[in-house]
């Protein structure tokens, strides 16, 4: 979108038409929030908010519902980082005013009637910010397609867009689909998500994690009466949003859960971790643990939809650097290609203004602090879920090792 927007002659391929089953934006909904521990995202997504509200793309697939965080005294990596995520946003002028603090369960009770029979603890403090919200993901992916297809764009999908490998013939570069078609442009980007490794070397800059989530439906009663609520992300046990407003359907983030799934790289045979999607792989669910840890947690906020079953159970891949910071740079060991990658689960909200920091580095005048962060470091550790403090304290399960929710689940 924003290569064409800037006067480039722009093809896209990708496996499937938006929204791609593959794509971890592919879903009903993603927080979009302000709140980040590190400057540069603080003001990123500052920009990518005031786009979700007023640009007329993505707009349409926004709802600034507002977020309630809560999260134990314990911790303690996790409350630092929301207390940095509050202090930087409160440093740009005319943000984070709205922020209230909330003391426990009854205080829940009274800002948000809903939750009125909630089990939260008297002594913990919640944190609430207004001014955060919900992107529509899979819609806002098919805007975003929309708007590209008006201003000219040329795509294919399906095998003649599901790049299989990336070649360098006669000075050019060369990406081969799986039905065999070669496509060369003056400048390549490749943007497979947590599926980039398969295409280009990255050694251990990018691992895939695997993420869980599930669904309950509501009926138009309960629709009606949650409609209007918060997310709620409670830091240990899980997060939800209010329900989709055409499926009224409710999203439920697992817990603390993510995993790998080593296999031989493209590369030197090297071991890594790539996503195995569900078109492939139907029965990748959820572990079987998870119903139990969502109704705890439904049980802990509205009791009175603990019963719902459970259902379209999902996996959904991201790409991790150790550092959560993107790769968006030129690939040193091709000519004229370049990676937009590494979303390190966060990048979903920034979709309305990332394009314009890529075309920036393609156009060789990225900001020298942006370009220096997200550049191709394969001198970067190894993702290591363990000191990824900032998300959910992870369990990190090995794909071999799961024992997965048989569908449905009754
Ligand atoms: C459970 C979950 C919750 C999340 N919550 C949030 C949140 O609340 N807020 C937030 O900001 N972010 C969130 N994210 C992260 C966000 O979804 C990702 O950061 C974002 O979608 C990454 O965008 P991407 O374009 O890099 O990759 P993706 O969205 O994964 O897109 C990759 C694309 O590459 C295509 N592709 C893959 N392989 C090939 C191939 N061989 N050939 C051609 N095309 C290919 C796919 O079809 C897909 O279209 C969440 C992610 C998950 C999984």
């Amino acid at each position: 979108l924003e290569l064409s927007k800037n006067g480039y002659k722009v093809t896209a391929i990708d496996a499937y038409a938006p929204p791609s089953p593959w794509s971890a934006a592919n879903d009903l909904n993603k927080i979009i929030r302000t709140e980040y521990s590190d400057m540069i995202y603080t003001k990123l997504s500052v920009e990518a908010m005031d786009l979700w509200r007023n640009d007329a793309t993505f707009k349409p697939a926004f709802n600034e519902c507002g977020r309630v965080l809560v999260t134990p005294e314990s911790h303690l990596a996790r409350k630092d980082f929301e207390a940095k995520g509050i202090a930087n946003l409160k440093k740009i002028e005319g943000q984070g005013t709205k922020i209230e603090y909330i003391k426990g369960g009854e205080g829940l009770a009274k800002k948000f009637p809903v939750f009125s029979s909630n089990k939260v603890h008297s002594d913990a403090e919640l944190k609430w910010n207004p001014e955060s919200g919900l992107g529509i993901s899979f819609k806002a992916l098919e805007l975003a397609y929309q708007a590209c297809v008006s201003l000219g764009v040329n795509f294919s999908f399906g095998a003649s867009g599901e790049a299989t490998k990336i070649i360098t013939d006669d000075n050019k570069d060369y990406v081969i689909t799986a039905d065999g078609s070669r496509y060369t442009a003056d400048k390549i980007v490749v943007s497979m998500g947590a599926s980039t490794g398969k295409l280009i070397d990255l050694k251990q800059q990018q691992s895939a994690t695997g993420l869980f989530l599930t669904h309950m439906q509501l009926n138009e009663e309960e629709f009606q009466k949650y409609k209007d609520m918060p997310i709620i992300f409670d830091s240990e046990m899980g997060f939800f949003f209010p329900p989709d407003p055409e499926s009224k359907i409710l999203k439920i983030a697992l817990p603390g859960t993510g995993a790998h799934h080593m296999i031989k790289s493209n590369f030197r045979g090297e071991m890594t971790s790539l996503p195995r999607y569900m078109t492939e792989f139907p029965s990748d669910t959820i572990p079987v643990d998870g119903p139990e840890k969502v109704r705890n947690l439904i049980e802990k906020y509205i009791p009175e939809l603990v019963s719902h079953q459970l259902i379209n159970h999902k996996t959904c891949w991201i790409g991790d650097t150790s550092d959560s910071h993107y790769i968006i740079d030129k690939v040193p060991y091709l000519s004229y290609t370049y990676i937009a990658s590494g979303d390190s689960g966060h990048v979903f909200k920034l979709l309305p203004n990332i394009g314009k920091y890529i075309v920036a580095r393609l156009d060789n005048n990225l900001d020298q602090n942006l370009q220096q962060v997200w550049k191709w470091r394969t001198d970067l550790e190894a993702f290591d879920p363990a000191k990824t403090d900032w998300r959910v304290p992870s369990e990190d399960l090995d794909f071999a090792d799961i024992e997965w929710v048989k569908k449905p689940e009754l």
